[in-house]
């Protein structure tokens, strides 16, 4: 049976990259998606394939991307790959912006949404901490606005503003009905 797709999408802050990492350790029929970003390589974070504009460009103009998009001055792709992973049975887990969803659901049959939501002072919080960007760039992250879900779409909407333990077992529940939590 073909593996499905689960893509983890919300407001920069909420825990997505989080909530993956700790989502892929405590299931192993789950692997994490590795994007290809065009963001300096010691950035940190989660475990991506640093690459400059023109790099980006090139790998796209071969076809090597499923899905790709920008946001945050930055460029994102998602490797084609990932349908043979996927063929072969595997369940992927994957960071995607909320504007490719309607497209991801086109091109990827076992398409399933983990959309993530927390307050906003949480939000603002928790992208001070993380540490990663700028304070004019942590501003424009809660600033920016997305397209809202798309209609049709298998989707979970989960709050992450509480303990991440309790988010994973509500995820692991959703995805997988025959999981009880120890
Ligand atoms: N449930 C949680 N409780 C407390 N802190 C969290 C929780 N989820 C994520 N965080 C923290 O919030 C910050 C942003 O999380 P991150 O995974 O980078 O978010 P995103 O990928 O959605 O931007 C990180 O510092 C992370 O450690
Ligand atoms: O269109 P949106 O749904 O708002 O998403 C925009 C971008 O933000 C996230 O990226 P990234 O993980 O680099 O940023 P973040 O950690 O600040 O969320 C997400 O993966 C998209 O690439």
């Amino acid at each position: 049976m073909s593996g499905k797709l689960i893509a983890v999408v919300g407001p920069s802050g909420v825990g997505k990259d989080t909530v993956m990492e700790a989502l892929a350790a405590a299931e192993p029929r789950l692997s994490l998606v590795r994007r290809v970003i065009t963001r300096a390589p010691e950035a940190g974070g989660e475990a991506y394939q640093p690459v400059s504009e023109a790099a980006f460009m090139q790998m796209r103009a071969r076809g090597d991307f499923i899905l790709h998009w920008g946001a945050h001055g930055l460029l994102y792709g998602i490797p084609k790959s990932i349908t043979a992973e996927l063929a072969a049975g595997r369940d992927l887990l994957v960071n995607l912006s909320r504007n490719v969803l309607a497209e991801a659901g086109a091109r990827i049959s076992g398409l399933e949404i983990i959309a993530l939501q927390a307050d906003p002072a949480i939000l603002a919080q928790r992208l001070a901490g993380r540490g990663r960007e700028s304070a004019a760039d942590v501003a424009r992250r809660l600033a920016r606005v997305a397209e809202p879900l798309p209609t049709g779409l298998k989707t979970h909407e989960i709050d992450n503003s509480g303990a991440l333990g309790d988010t994973i077992s509500a995820i692991r529940a959703r995805l997988y009905p025959e999981y009880t939590p120890s």
